[in-house]
């Protein structure tokens, strides 16, 4: 079983499709809700199979209830989770994820963000007063490699960092509290409404980056002084496209080339991630874009399921002086590979579908893998394979757990960083923090530095230019002084700078 749900989905024919005559060589044949046939260019058939196939007669409810839904309730159990919409361009990623508009729209047709939000407030309304809830949104761009704060646009090219305690994180991105659905709507309409957008042939609305939708759910139990928080995260991949078939030129073949580096870049991590478990590759290439860089925590799931479901255990019979930030166990993801079902797409759909297949083969801990088999049946996507299994050695620890073991695992998943004080992950932050400032302060004196030592060189190559230009080789005293007073400022501020950079380095 993999750790990734991967369905497909088969858009209907455009109008331009059913225009071109491609009705008649529709490219799939249904066999079930998870396996179909695919007719590639030389007419061979080709059987996939995934966890769900979405056909074109598919409603956007039937997407969210079993792709995304299981996501959001785990979330909101602080399981951090991870949606993706990947496929060519004009696939229908965006319709997947948005729907034709994220505030009016046909109920029927509403995407998987409006759905989410409302999953994720039904799920949170709490019903006991000595829990609190807040949900944080932001929402970011990777346009031409560089990531934008899609609700400050000044923000155009904000740092990845990595924290111990949160994983990855965007230094100082916009975070809006949305204390409701309708107030998380029109914060992601004014979200959208700065994305980078185009003409393509295959699309007149073409996402041209690589849209992320972060929600950040963080919860208090005021009784227990305990808080957990969980992420969920929503990527509409922008579309890969065949430069030589559509004709891309100018600004738009330069974001077509972007696109596609970053998604190879996916598929080059994700091939590693798949080699690794074969034990061919242990390096991953998260670095090699924004794009990886930032899906580095849905791709790579290192937590252990069974500790994350034994934490419940420590903190109900945990000493409550201590206050816990439960960070998210096993990172769930799913991805949906949409395409075209048109017959003039099949290499485009076949690539699409060639990417989700190995997606499939990445899988998570051996440990979970064990469980997993060992639970075997009844594993729906809305009840995490495992959670019988796992339920009944949560009964059999919580009847056998002394005082004295809850200390020794708590101390364990402190040191493993499942657990953390939340005085330290203030401390962890703070100095994050304060590293960045030091780090932007000598950046800036850096750049101030290499500015006025051009101006010295400048104003240098001036002088020798009057000093060639003197016939007897004599110049005035006024600019001897000057020569040699920039000469030894110029070495002093070349030895800072040596010093600086070694220093930063
Ligand atoms: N399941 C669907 N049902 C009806 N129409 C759809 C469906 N999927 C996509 N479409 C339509 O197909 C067109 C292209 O879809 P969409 O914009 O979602 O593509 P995309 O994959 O996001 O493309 P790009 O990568 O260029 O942004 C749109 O007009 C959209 O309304």
């Amino acid at each position: 079983m993999s750790s990734i749900t991967v369905c497909a989905r088969f858009r209907p024919l455009t109008s331009k499709e059913k225009l071109n005559g491609d009705a008649d060589s529709v490219c799939i044949r249904c066999i079930d809700s998870e396996t179909f046939v695919f007719k590639d260019d030389k007419d061979e058939e080709l059987t996939f199979s995934f966890d769900r196939v979405f056909y074109e007669e598919s409603k956007q409810d039937d997407v969210y209830q079993f792709l995304a839904l299981p996501i959001v309730r785990d979330s909101v159990n602080a399981i951090n989770g991870t949606i993706i919409t990947y496929g060519q361009t004009g696939a229908g990623k965006t319709y997947s994820m948005e729907g034709p508009g994220i505030l009016e729209c046909d109920e029927q047709k509403k995407g998987l963000l409006p759905r989410v939000v409302k999953g994720l407030f039904d799920s949170l309304s709490p019903s006991d007063e000595e829990l609190t809830f807040s949900i944080k949104l932001s929402m970011v761009e990777i346009y031409m490699e560089k990531i934008r704060d899609l609700f400050d646009l000044s923000k155009d090219n904000i740092q990845i960092k990595e924290s111990k305690s949160r994983g990855i994180i965007l230094h100082g991105v916009t975070e809006i509290t949305v204390l409701d659905p309708a107030e998380a709507l029109q914060s992601l309409s004014r979200g959208i409404a700065n994305r980078a957008v185009g003409e393509t042939q295959m699309n007149l609305a073409s996402s041209r980056s690589h849209c992320v939708y972060i929600f950040t759910i963080q919860q208090e139990f005021l009784r227990e002084k305990r808080m957990r928080s969980g992420k969920l995260i929503l990527v509409d991949l922008a579309g890969s496209e065949k430069v030589e078939k559509t004709g891309a030129e100018g600004r738009v073949l330069e974001e077509a080339k972007t696109i596609n580096k970053s998604l190879s870049a996916l598929g080059n991590v994700i091939n590693s991630l798949t080699c690794g478990l074969q034990g061919k590759t242990s390096h991953i290439p998260y670095r090699d874009s924004k794009l990886t860089r930032m899906l580095q925590d849905a791709l790579v799931s290192f937590f252990i399921t069974i500790i994350c479901q034994i934490i419940p255990i420590i903190q109900q019979i945990s000493v409550p002086h201590k206050v816990f930030l439960t960070k998210g166990g096993t990172a769930r993801t799913a991805l949906l590979c949409c395409c075209s079902p048109s017959a003039s797409n099949v290499s485009e759909s076949l690539s699409t579908l060639r990417f989700g297949a190995r997606a499939k083969h990445i899988k998570s801990s051996p440990r979970v893998h064990c469980i997993e088999e060992k639970s075997n049946t009844g594993s729906t996507a809305s009840s995490p394979p495992g959670d019988e299994f796992s339920l009944r050695i949560m009964n059999e620890l919580g009847k056998r757990l002394n005082m004295e073991d809850v200390k020794l695992l708590e101390e364990l998943f402190i040191q493993e960083g499942i657990l953390y004080d939340l005085q330290s992950v203030e401390e962890d932050q703070e100095i994050e923090n304060l590293n960045f400032q030091t780090i932007s302060l000598l950046q800036e004196a850096l750049e101030k530095l290499t500015s006025a030592i051009d101006e010295l060189k400048r104003e240098n190559s001036i002088l020798k230019a009057k000093v060639d230009a003197s016939v007897e080789f004599s110049f005035c005293k006024e600019d001897k002084k000057r020569l040699i007073h920039n000469m030894i400022f110029g070495g002093v501020i070349f030895v800072s700078l040596w010093g600086l950079l070694v220093w930063v380095i």
